[in-house]
């Protein structure tokens, strides 16, 4: 379990977050979403360690996170990885291997152990082949996948994404909705901040923040109805669009075409 509790959070002078308390449980996928400025980001940046609460706890495996000893952040930072919505943010290496491996050397890992964690990151986003290239050569869709690469080869449980695939084609966006797949089918928990429903397809819940306050907090579906004529500045998935106006689903739909 990851939770905050009453947080409060400013940048400056401008209040974000005014006692905060929510949680994520290991294993559920979760989508944030809320209009611009809605504090996503923010939220996301303080539950891995990037951003330190003015006051308030973070919680992580009931172990209170103390923002003034490098340990405890590190220990946070270990098991919640961060991925930003620009992967060039987070590029290092002059390979995609020792984009890899990078992260990895200051964990103390023998070269074994370094060499599988790297295959197995590489095969989890789909990189495999692609190894020795220049990370500058790679599409967006496999920047974005390296930097998801380069992030679970330290291991996190919990995968945080900002807006992961808006700086990418509809190609990329899809190799990503594959590697999110993955990544839930390892066991990962993961949770996205996004305007994309499709980013959103496999979440089972989701988080509505409205100026910093959480204005929803239940399964995907629920959200969808409860939003209508809501402005969350998020899509309406396609398949919910057809069903609204024509009472069938898409699979239905299908099937009368094909009899
Ligand atoms: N480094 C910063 N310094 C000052 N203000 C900031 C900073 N980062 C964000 N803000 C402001 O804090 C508020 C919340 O920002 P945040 O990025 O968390 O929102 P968001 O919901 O992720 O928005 P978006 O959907 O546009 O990405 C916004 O008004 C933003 O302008």
């Amino acid at each position: 379990m990851l939770e905050t509790k009453k947080i409060n959070f400013s940048y400056n002078e401008k209040c974000i977050f005014n006692n905060l308390n929510i949680y994520f449980e290991n294993k559920i996928p979760i989508g944030i979403v809320g209009s611009n400025g809605s504090g996503k980001s923010t939220l996301l940046r303080l539950l891995s360690g990037i951003l330190s609460p003015d006051s308030g706890e973070v919680y992580l495996y009931n172990k209170k996170i103390n923002f003034h000893d490098n340990e405890s952040i590190l220990f946070l930072k270990k098991h919640v990885g961060y991925i930003f919505q620009n992967p060039e943010n987070q590029i290092v290496g002059v390979t995609v291997e020792e984009d890899i491996a990078f992260g990895l050397e200051n964990l103390g890992l023998d070269r074994n152990e370094m060499k599988k964690r790297i295959n197995w990151a590489l095969n989890v986003t789909d990189l495999i082949g692609l190894e020795k290239k220049d990370p500058n050569t790679l599409s967006g869709g496999q920047k974005q996948r390296l930097a998801i690469a380069s992030m679970l080869a330290m291991q996190p449980d919990f995968i945080l994404m900002d807006e992961p695939t808006t700086m990418l084609d509809p190609e990329g966006r899809e190799e990503i909705y594959k590697v999110i797949k993955n990544l839930i089918t390892i066991g990962k928990t993961i949770i996205i901040a996004s305007h994309h429903a499709k980013d959103l397809q496999f979440v089972e819940k989701i988080v509505a923040l409205d100026s910093g306050k959480i204005v929803f907090y239940d399964n995907r579906d629920k959200f969808y109805h409860w939003s209508e004529n809501k402005n969350f500045n998020v899509e309406i998935p396609f398949e919910n669009i057809v069903k609204k106006y024509t009472g069938k689903s898409i699979k239905d739909l299908e099937r009368n075409i094909c009899q």
